[in-house]
């Protein structure tokens, strides 16, 4: 099975809200035609509705073997969805999951074992081409299938796989929320920069920049985060000062961060089930 073959047979996403439509966007952009794209969704948005008139299949009956199911419900919503597609679970269509916490032994028991079955957990910067997908497969998931669902998460970012799907849960806490931590963390340095003075507009704009070139340079740069933090801080300055505030052992940022990946990784367990 190839990115060929994904064309032939199509790809069926059950559910495409914010994340299926943002790596959709991302598939559709490194050519995927719209008529491959079969997608199951009781509440379309208008972007759905927009591709429906270039070709891609909204809401219309599926066809016989598609290559690739993308399971993109939330987690709660999945035994209510599951059904439409039970019918494909006979081994010759890869399922691919990125609902958290939903595992490879919950849809063994639903679609039973002849289902190739992938576990992934994406994250929103697929959107923009930037996003990191883990996965990992059941046992029914050869290479070719595995390579194939590594090609089509690629077409939206990096990718890692997984050495066990005990990992998941981190990973979900980590890359699969993270974005929104991120998020937040763009919106206090700008509210704090309004906070002291600055213009709304341009307290965002710094922080959208600072956060945007900062990421882009731990990506790219030689040395780790902790040196390029070092490189930024320059002893007994400003950076210095406030770094004693968010680096407290006690009541600083490892010690936030590190509750609220637990409170993520609790709840991944709770969706789960
Ligand atoms: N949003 C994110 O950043 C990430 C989300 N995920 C996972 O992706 C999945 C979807 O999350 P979002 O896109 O954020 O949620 P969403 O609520 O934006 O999208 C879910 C979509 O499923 C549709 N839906 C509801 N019932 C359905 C049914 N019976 N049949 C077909 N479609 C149905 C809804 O209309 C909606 O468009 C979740 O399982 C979540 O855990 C994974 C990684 C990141
Ligand atoms: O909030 C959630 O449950 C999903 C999982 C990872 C990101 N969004």
């Amino acid at each position: 099975m190839d990115m060929d073959d994904l064309a032939d047979r199509g790809l069926v996403l059950l559910g495409c809200g914010k994340m299926g439509s943002a790596m959709l966007e991302g598939w559709l952009a490194g050519g995927l035609p719209a008529r491959s794209v079969w997608v199951m969704d009781p509440y379309p948005s208008q972007w759905l509705r927009e591709r429906a008139v270039e070709g891609l299949n909204l809401n219309e009956s599926l066809p016989d073997a598609p290559a690739i199911v993308l399971l993109a419900v939330k987690p709660q919503m999945m035994d209510d969805a599951l059904p439409q597609v039970v019918g494909f679970a006979d081994g010759r269509t890869l399922f691919l999951s990125v609902a958290a916490g939903k595992t490879l032994g919950y849809y063994a028991e639903r679609l039973g074992d002849a289902a190739p079955v992938v576990r992934a957990m994406p994250n929103t910067p697929a959107a923009v081409g930037r996003g990191i997908t883990a996965l990992i497969g059941n046992d029914r998931v050869d290479e070719a299938g595995l390579a194939l669902a590594e090609r089509l998460l690629s077409a939206v970012g990096q990718t890692v796989r997984l050495e066990a799907e005990a990992q998941m849960g981190a990973v979900t806490a980590i890359s699969g929320c993270g974005p929104a931590y991120v998020f937040h963390l763009i919106e206090t340095m700008a509210a704090a920069g309004v906070a002291q003075g600055l213009p709304a507009d341009m307290a965002m704009r710094l922080a959208k920049a600072t956060v945007g070139g900062a990421g882009q340079l731990a990506e790219l740069a030689a040395e780790d985060p902790a040196q390029l933090r070092v490189n930024v801080t320059s002893p007994g300055g400003v950076t210095a000062a406030a770094l004693t505030v968010l680096m407290d052992p006690d009541k600083g940022f490892p010690a936030l961060l590190s509750r609220a990946v637990d409170a993520a990784m609790t709840r991944d367990k709770e969706l789960g089930s």
